[in-house]
């Protein structure tokens, strides 16, 4: 993809939570993502990966504009997103649409499918013709593997799978251009899972549509995605093709989440070198200076504590936000502090 623009870029993006001050609690402000760069090309599916609570969640929300950032930009299709006349960021918004984890949460529970979908027209006039609705509808329905019957079923008549097929359908009633998928498919079961994976895979050999796909399930990132990023504590601290990051990590992080997850272990020769991801990850209101990985890295030294390392390309060929990085299993002995990686 180098050489050409890129459909969705974050650039140095910052977003914060104000924290009022409660009972045995300070007030404050949650850096909840701290600087991230980040590209999704057209036709490209990126995958964001990391622990609950790095900041996933919140970078979707800031692309899809449901909270604001406080520093950086995101720019879609070369426009800031930021710095448009409200009529046009109303018409690219719509090229961006949003899946989440629980349907049942995010579809009204009092509207029947098919005007779950013609809402999305509502909103935006002019789109389709009021007199192809109906037919509009059938077509969706039947795109996401639902028939022209479930048109008039509420969202808790159907099982989980299927609920989250209505939300694609919602989805792509706009004919989006970037479709981020926020944990989209980690409450289904397995076999509904592979459904629905398959599904956003045709859609998009079908329609060239772009997925952000967030997801702490590395197989699933995994099968679905082009390239990945790791997030840690609100930054992104390693990014590269699926081959890059899956056979050559070179975060001690990436390393720790992959070793977390054996069956796609590809880059350790060595059963006996599992990494242990022990202690919490610090809170984003006072994360650790310089790299906010190194109260939890085996690898961590003084110049850890003291800068922060800048993202750089390595010698896997794919950029590493770290001091020390490296693509072989971590030393032996056992890391000095409690909090840090250890090995069993
Ligand atoms: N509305 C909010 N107000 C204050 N803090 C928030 C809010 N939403 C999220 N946070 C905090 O921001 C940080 C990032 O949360 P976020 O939900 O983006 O992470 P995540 O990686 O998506 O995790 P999860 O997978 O658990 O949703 C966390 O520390 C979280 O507690």
């Amino acid at each position: 993809m180098a050489g050409t623009e890129p459909l969705l870029e974050l650039s140095d993006l910052v977003t914060s939570y104000r924290l009022r001050p409660g009972i045995g609690r300070p007030g404050g402000e949650v850096r909840a993502v701290a600087g991230v760069s980040l590209t999704v090309h057209a036709g490209e599916t990126v995958g964001l990966v990391g622990e609950s609570g790095c900041g996933k969640s919140t970078i979707a929300r800031t692309i899809v504009g449901l909270v604001r950032p406080s520093g950086g930009k995101v720019l879609f299709d070369g426009r800031d997103l930021g710095a448009l006349p409200a009529k046009e960021l109303r018409r690219l918004r719509r090229d961006i649409q949003i899946v989440f984890q629980d349907p049942y949460a995010s579809l009204n529970p009092r509207m029947t499918v098919a005007n779950l979908i013609k809402e999305a027209w509502r909103i935006h006039p002019g789109l389709v013709p009021r007199e192809r609705w109906d037919d509009e509808v059938d077509a969706l329905l039947e795109r996401v593997g639902l028939r022209s019957e479930h048109a008039g079923r509420y969202p808790h008549q159907f099982s989980g799978g299927q609920r989250q097929r209505i939300s694609i359908a919602r989805a792509l009633a706009v004919r989006p251009r970037l479709i981020v998928c926020d944990e989209a498919v980690s409450a289904l079961d397995v076999s509904v899972r592979a459904q629905i994976l398959n599904l956003l895979q045709e859609l998009q050999r079908d329609l060239g549509v772009s997925y952000l796909f967030i997801s702490h399930d590395l197989g699933v990132v995994r099968h679905l995605c082009d390239r990945v990023a790791v997030m840690y504590l609100g930054k992104i601290v390693e990014t590269g093709s699926k081959e890059e990051i899956y056979r050559s990590p070179a975060h001690p992080y990436t390393q720790a989440l992959l070793s977390a997850a054996p069956s796609l272990d590809d880059w350790r020769t060595d059963e006996s070198d599992e990494i242990v991801l022990t202690g919490d990850v610090p809170s984003p209101l006072s994360p650790p200076t310089g790299c906010r990985f190194r109260t939890r890295c085996w690898r961590a030294q003084d110049r850890c504590r003291d800068e922060e390392p800048a993202p750089a390309e390595r010698d896997t060929g794919h950029p590493v936000a770290c001091h020390f990085p490296g693509a072989l299993p971590p030393p032996t002995t056992t890391a000095p502090d409690s909090g840090r990686l250890t090995k069993e």
